[in-house]
């Protein structure tokens, strides 16, 4: 039987996807969604969103990748039992992620919302510099994306911090594990920073109890998804004080409808779920290399495990 590759998700990125897996990988029929071909030749599908009649559609279908590093929007219980989920791992995503955190970690070290509230004022005012190495940052998630943050972090001198379901060691990092150890890391935390990965148990995980064990005036930057973050407690911290500045990338719906209190709200910067993206040519390498593992019978790098979600 040949072998089919589908990718369902941007087409022009498909295009990039196809370059490379032509190149590297001609012995696979590599078909960019709705071109599908023969449907029961179809054994690897990259997508963001599948079809809903997967397993009746792809008899045949053997892995299914996330073309993105998250894998909430999969409808677990309407995919097949045994197949294989693998999120997106690829150092293109990891570094724009990087990028995005760091600039806003150092926008909300380096005052930034404040001046620019007081540019809108006209109003020249020197805050103290405080050093980096002062600043204590708390990474929620000890993940691929959460650890590549941390360390371009410590790199720059914070006083880091992580937090995750299992123990981790990462170096120059501070690391906290379990719901036990979450109190001692949100108090040690200055700017915290969400790269969770949604599941239902981090489902409404930024609340009212979680920002009341931060230290006051905390920054936020939030990177994980919308749902993580209790809008209702969120604008009561930011009113109270509790909050001092939140970066946004990810909001729940996106887009937010036009009259939503985050739009205009004076201690919010929102960006539309851009903080990273897939990267078409680093990632179909990734993915071909995901290939060679399943075909060798090692494990893929990204394996989810659906039990917990991620
Ligand atoms: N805004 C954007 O543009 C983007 C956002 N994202 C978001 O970032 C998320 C993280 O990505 P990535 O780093 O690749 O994910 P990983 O699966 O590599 O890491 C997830 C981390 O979260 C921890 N975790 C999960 N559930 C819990 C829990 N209940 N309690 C404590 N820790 C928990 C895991 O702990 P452990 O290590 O113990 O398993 C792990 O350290 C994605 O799921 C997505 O939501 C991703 C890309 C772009
Ligand atoms: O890859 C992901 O999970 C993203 O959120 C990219 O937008």
């Amino acid at each position: 039987m040949n072998t089919t590759f589908l990718y369902k998700s941007d087409p022009m990125r498909g295009r990039q996807w196809a370059e490379v897996f032509g190149r590297r990988r001609p012995d696979i029929d590599f078909r960019i969604w709705p071109d599908i071909g023969d449907a029961a030749q179809v054994r690897f599908l990259a997508a963001w969103v599948p079809p809903d009649d997967i397993a009746e559609r792809f008899p045949n279908l053997e892995v299914l990748f996330s073309s993105g590093a998250g894998v909430d929007q999969f409808d677990f219980a309407a995919l097949p039992a045994a197949l294989p989920v693998v999120r997106m791992v690829e150092p293109g995503i990891v570094r724009g992620m990087v990028e995005y955190v760091t600039h806003a970690v150092l926008g909300l070290h380096r005052d930034m919302p404040q001046y620019r509230r007081q540019q809108n004022e006209g109003r020249w005012q020197p805050l103290p510099v405080r050093p980096a190495a002062e600043r204590r940052v708390g990474v929620l998630g000890l993940g691929s994306l959460g650890q590549a943050v941390l360390a371009q972090l410590v790199a720059l001198g914070f006083d880091c911090a992580g937090w995750s379901r299992s123990r981790h060691a990462v170096e120059g990092v501070q690391c906290h594990a379990g719901a036990d150890e979450l109190p001692a890391f949100l108090a040690r935390t200055d700017i915290l920073v969400c790269l969770l990965p949604l599941t239902d148990s981090t489902r409404g995980f930024l609340d009212a109890k979680l920002f009341s064990m931060l230290p006051i005036g905390a920054g936020l930057v939030h990177v994980g998804r919308g749902p993580h973050l209790v809008e209702r407690d969120f604008l009561e911290a930011l009113a109270s004080g509790q909050i001092g500045d939140a970066v946004l990338d990810v909001t729940d719906p996106e887009p937010l409808p036009p009259a939503h209190a985050f739009w205009r709200h004076p201690r919010i910067q929102l960006t539309p779920h851009i903080a990273s993206m897939t990267q078409p040519l680093s990632a179909a390498e990734a993915v071909l290399d995901n290939l060679r593992r399943f075909e060798a019978g090692e494990p893929m790098v990204g394996g989810v495990d659906r039990a917990k979600g991620y």
